[in-house]
């Protein structure tokens, strides 16, 4: 899966460049609307992020996902993130667990089906 994303003054950490939180959390969502793409209601249960490169507000980046392997339950996931010139600014894996609808229900929120 791709996207491209463009963080702003919303996500900032130092002057003019993303906090590692906030590209963390763009990864993990990206993992999680590649498994609701696959159809898999999963949640994060391991998240690795390898910063490269200073992710800088305002620009361009595009992230790539993608399922490495499953063991049972298990999903492993990876994800990129790229400038224009296709230098590797960023990097994740991590571990998803497929879990039943009734987990998202714990929440007290409605848990709508996941579909492909
Ligand atoms: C309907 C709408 C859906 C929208 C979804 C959007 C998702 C977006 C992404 C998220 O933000 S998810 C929110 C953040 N994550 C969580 O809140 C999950 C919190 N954790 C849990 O609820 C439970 O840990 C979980 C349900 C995931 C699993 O609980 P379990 O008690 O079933 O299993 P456990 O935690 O013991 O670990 C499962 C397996 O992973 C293995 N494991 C854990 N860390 C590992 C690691 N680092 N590497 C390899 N394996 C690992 C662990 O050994 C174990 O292996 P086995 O099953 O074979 O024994």
């Amino acid at each position: 899966m791709r996207a491209r994303h463009v963080f702003d003054e919303r996500h900032v950490g130092a002057p003019g460049i993303a906090h590692g939180g906030a590209v963390a959390t763009v990864l993990d969502d990206l993992f999680g609307f590649l498994l609701y793409l696959i159809g898999e209601p999963a949640v994060t249960r391991h998240l690795e992020v390898g910063y490269r490169s200073p992710v800088l507000l305002g620009t361009p980046y595009l992230l790539e996902a993608g399922v490495q392997r499953r063991e049972g339950r298990k999903l492993f996931v990876r994800a990129q993130g790229t400038d224009e010139g296709g230098a590797a600014v960023v990097e994740a894996s991590a571990l998803f667990l497929v879990v039943g609808l009734e987990h998202f229900a714990r929440g007290g929120g409605d848990a709508a089906p996941v579909a492909p």
